[in-house]
């Protein structure tokens, strides 16, 4: 079952968080290159022409988070939005944040 495929489990808390190779036994099911900030956090930030396209694309993300029940922190400026992914519950990474960059990864940019 590939990422895209898969859907978020809501997370509590109380379970550890993907550390070390794990992480890159997800990472390499990412489409694209997101950087993995202090085994803590996915990042990736996404280019555009203009602040409405940008704007744009952060509804697209905000729908499949809402969808997934798994929110990024959302960083939006002009031509640009950086996407910040990990889970809130245990201060790290689960498969949820990987479920949701697999996702947005498959958004036609
Ligand atoms: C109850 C609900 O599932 C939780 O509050 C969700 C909401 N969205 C979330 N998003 C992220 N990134 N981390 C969480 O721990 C989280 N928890």
């Amino acid at each position: 079952m590939t990422l895209t495929e898969k859907k978020c489990v809501p997370c509590e808390g109380g379970v550890p968080a993907i550390e070390g190779a794990e992480i890159e036994n997800y990472t390499c099911q990412l489409k694209s290159k997101w950087d993995v900030v202090d085994e803590k956090m996915l990042r990736r930030t996404f280019t555009f022409q203009d602040f409405k396209s940008a704007m744009t694309f952060a509804n697209q993300v905000a729908a499949i988070a809402e969808e997934e029940g798994h929110h990024p922190d959302l960083h939006i400026s002009w031509g640009k939005v950086v996407i910040e992914l990990y889970t809130h519950a245990i201060g790290g990474l689960s498969e949820n944040d990987f479920i949701v960059a697999a996702k947005v990864d498959a958004i036609k940019q």
